[in-house]
C-alpha cells in the first residue's frame, strides 16, 4: 500500500492554502467543510474563491512566516519553484504538506469523497488516475443515497443505548449484523417508520423505537 489512509480531525485547526486558482479553491472548500480555519494566500483569487465564505484571504505572494502555527499546508500555486520552497520549509517546520504539482513528493494526497452525514467514503488511486477515483465516487453516490445519513443516526443511537445498558460484544455483533440484512435504509427512504419499528421490536424489544432514536 503506497499511502496510509487516515481521517484527520482539522476542526478549528489553522490550515494554509498557497495559491488561489481552481486547485486551491477545491482544497479550501473541503477544509472548510471539515471545520478547519482556512487561510488562502495568493496575489489573485479565482471567482470561486472570491465568493467562498468562511475563509481568510491574504492577497500577496506566499511568505515563509505564513507557515507559523500551521497544521496542514497545500502548495497549490501555479509556480513550481514556489511550491518546492513551501514543501521544503514545511518539512523543516514539521508541517504536513500537500504538493499540487508533485504529489509524490508531498506528505499526503486527497481522495475523492462521498459524504452522507457521518458516512464518509474516500477513494484514492494513489494519484494513478484521479478520473477513476471520481468515477468510483460517483458510483458510491448512486449506491448510497441520502437515506444513509438517517440510517446512520439510527445505528449510532441503537449502539449508544445498547452500550449504556452493558457490554456484550458477541450479542451486539449479532444484532448489528442482522440490522444490516433488513434493508433499513430502504425503509428510511420510503419513510416507512412503522416497518422500521417492527424490525427494532423484533431484534431489540419494545424500549427501542424510531421516534425516540431519530429526533425529527
Ligand atoms: C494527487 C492528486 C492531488 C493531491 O491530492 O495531491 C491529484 C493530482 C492531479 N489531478 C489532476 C487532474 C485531474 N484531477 C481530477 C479530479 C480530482 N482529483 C482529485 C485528487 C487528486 N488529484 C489527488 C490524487 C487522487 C487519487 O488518488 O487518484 C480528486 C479525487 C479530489 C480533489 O481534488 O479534491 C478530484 C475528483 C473529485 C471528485 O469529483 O470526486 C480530474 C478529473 C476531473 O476533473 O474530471 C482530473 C483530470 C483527469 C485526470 O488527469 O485523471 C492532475 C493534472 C494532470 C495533468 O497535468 O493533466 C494532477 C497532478 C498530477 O497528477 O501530477
Ligand atoms: N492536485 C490537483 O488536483 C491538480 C494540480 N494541478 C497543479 O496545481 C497547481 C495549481 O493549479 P491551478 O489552480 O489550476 O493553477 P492557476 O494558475 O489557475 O492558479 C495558481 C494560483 O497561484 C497563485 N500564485 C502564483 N504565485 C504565487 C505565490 N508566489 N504565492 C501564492 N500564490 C501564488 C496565482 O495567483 C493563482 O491564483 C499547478 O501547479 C497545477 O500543475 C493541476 C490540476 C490538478
Amino acid at each position: 500500500m503506497k499511502y496510509y489512509p487516515i481521517f484527520l480531525n482539522v476542526k478549528d485547526r489553522p490550515c494554509l492554502v498557497a495559491g488561489g486558482g481552481q486547485v486551491g479553491a477545491r482544497k479550501a472548500k473541503t477544509l472548510v467543510s471539515a471545520g478547519a480555519w482556512v487561510t488562502v494566500v495568493s496575489p489573485e483569487f479565482c471567482d470561486h474563491l472570491a465568493e467562498m465564505p468562511g475563509i481568510r484571504k491574504i492577497q500577496r505572494c506566499f511568505d515563509p512566516k505564513d507557515l507559523d502555527q500551521i497544521f496542514l499546508v497545500f502548495a497549490a500555486t501555479g509556480d513550481t519553484a514556489v511550491n518546492r520552497q513551501i514543501q521544503n520549509l514545511a518539512r523543516k517546520a514539521r508541517v504536513l504538506c500537500n504538493s499540487a504539482d508533485a504529489p509524490d513528493q508531498g506528505d499526503f494526497i486527497l481522495p475523492a469523497v462521498m459524504n452522507r452525514g457521518d458516512l464518509i467514503c474516500a477513494v484514492s488511486t494513489c494519484g494513478a488516475s484521479p478520473a477513476l477515483a471520481r468515477k468510483i465516487r460517483m458510483d458510491l453516490d448512486q449506491a448510497y443515497g441520502p437515506e444513509y445519513a438517517t440510517f446512520l443516526v439510527l445505528m449510532k443511537a441503537v449502539r449508544e443505548k445498547l452500550l449504556a445498558s452493558g457490554h456484550d460484544p458477541d450479542g451486539h455483533k449479532h444484532i448489528f449484523r442482522t440490522m444490516m440484512e433488513r434493508n433499513l435504509p430502504g425503509l428510511v427512504a420510503a419513510n416507512d417508520m412503522a416497518a422500521i419499528d417492527a424490525v427494532m421490536q423484533e431484534l431489540l424489544g419494545s424500549q427501542f423505537n424510531v421516534k425516540e432514536l431519530i429526533p425529527q
